[in-house]
């Protein structure tokens, strides 16, 4: 048995059509065309990658779209500066400071500043907050996609045993929470959990956010799994894998995303619904 492959791509390619039509119709009522503003610092490849599928998607869409790329030894204080500035410019309606950031910024002064009805991320902690209290505004991209991909192929994780692998402030904490929501019993593994194996073994969902290439073992895949993948490392021989050993779960699992083409385009859908939904909240 060879599991299915969920197409992360396709379905955010119709997340993306649903806001292209939702930006039409917003022209067609003589209502301000959404604006996403990107800020990168430094010249991280990986992340430059990143900023150019957004600056990409924006324009698929049809959103305005505002590139910042700052030189790596920016300082604090003049992010900040720039955060302001964009918190005031009323033709952004989302504000995005791609992580990680430089040593010499403290990121959760960052994000802090960024006003939390223009937090497209999803990381200021009003808005942690809110998901928290099962009282979402802007939900975390990765989390939010991931939610909207297991949707897309049937997959409702009410009264399922989901173990997340990874318990980041960007991926697999929010995902917790979104898990919660949606009625399951939820799993969080981290660097101190005891037998990652047993765990995941246990799993009817598995969802891998460490960013280690492989760490999770085909046969520890419980016999028609569905498995996600978030992971995103780059390999010697410049191409990418996940933090699943892809081919072996393949065969254990009943569906399973792949890297790239899996969750990555996901996050980019659910970062220009989160736009979108801020312009129409700002109305
Ligand atoms: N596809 C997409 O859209 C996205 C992909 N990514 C990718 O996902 C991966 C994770 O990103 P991110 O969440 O930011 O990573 P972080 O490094 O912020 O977090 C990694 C998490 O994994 C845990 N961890 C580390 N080693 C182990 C281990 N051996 N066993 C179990 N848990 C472990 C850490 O535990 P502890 O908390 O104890 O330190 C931490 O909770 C990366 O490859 C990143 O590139 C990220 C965002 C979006
Ligand atoms: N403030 C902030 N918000 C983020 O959401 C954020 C961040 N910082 N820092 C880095 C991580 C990583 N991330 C990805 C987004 C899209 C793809 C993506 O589009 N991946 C494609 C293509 C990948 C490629 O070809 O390189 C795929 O998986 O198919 C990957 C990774 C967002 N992150
Ligand atoms: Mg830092």
């Amino acid at each position: 048995m060879s599991a299915q492959i969920i197409d992360g791509k396709a379905v955010s390619q119709q997340c993306l059509n649903a806001v292209a039509d939702a930006v039409a119709a917003r022209r067609a009522a003589s209502l301000r065309v959404p604006g996403l503003a990107v800020v990168l610092v430094g010249d991280d490849p990986a992340s430059a990658v990143y900023v150019r599928n957004k600056n990409h998607a924006c324009r698929q869409v049809g959103f305005e779209s505002f590139s910042y790329e700052l030189p790596a030894d920016t300082s604090e204080a003049q992010l900040l500066d720039l955060i302001d500035e964009l918190n005031d410019n009323p033709a952004v309606d989302g504000i995005l400071v791609q992580l990680p950031l430089p040593a010499q910024i403290n990121s959760q002064n960052i994000l802090e500043r960024i006003r939390p009805d223009k937090d497209v991320d999803g990381f200021h902690p009003y808005n942690v907050g809110r998901l928290a209290v099962r009282k979402p505004l802007l939900r975390p991209c990765t989390p939010k996609g991931i939610m909207t991909l297991l949707t897309a192929y049937g997959i409702d994780p009410k009264g399922q045993k989901v173990v997340i692998v990874g318990a980041s402030n960007i991926v697999g904490r929010p995902l917790a929470l979104e898990m919660m929501l949606a009625g399951a019993t939820v799993t969080v593994c981290h660097r101190f959990t005891r037998n990652l194996a047993a765990e995941v073994a246990a799993a009817d969902i598995v969802v891998a956010a460490v960013g280690k290439p492989k760490l999770i073992c085909g046969d520890w895949i419980r016999e028609g799994a569905v498995v996600v993948d978030v992971g995103i490392n780059r390999l010697a021989d410049g191409s990418l894998c996940g933090d699943v050993d892809f081919d072996a779960a393949k065969q254990r699992a009943a569906m399973i995303t792949p890297v790239p083409g899996g969750v990555g385009p996901m996050t980019i859908a659910g970062l220009l619904e989160n736009t979108l939904q801020a312009a129409q909240n700002r109305d």
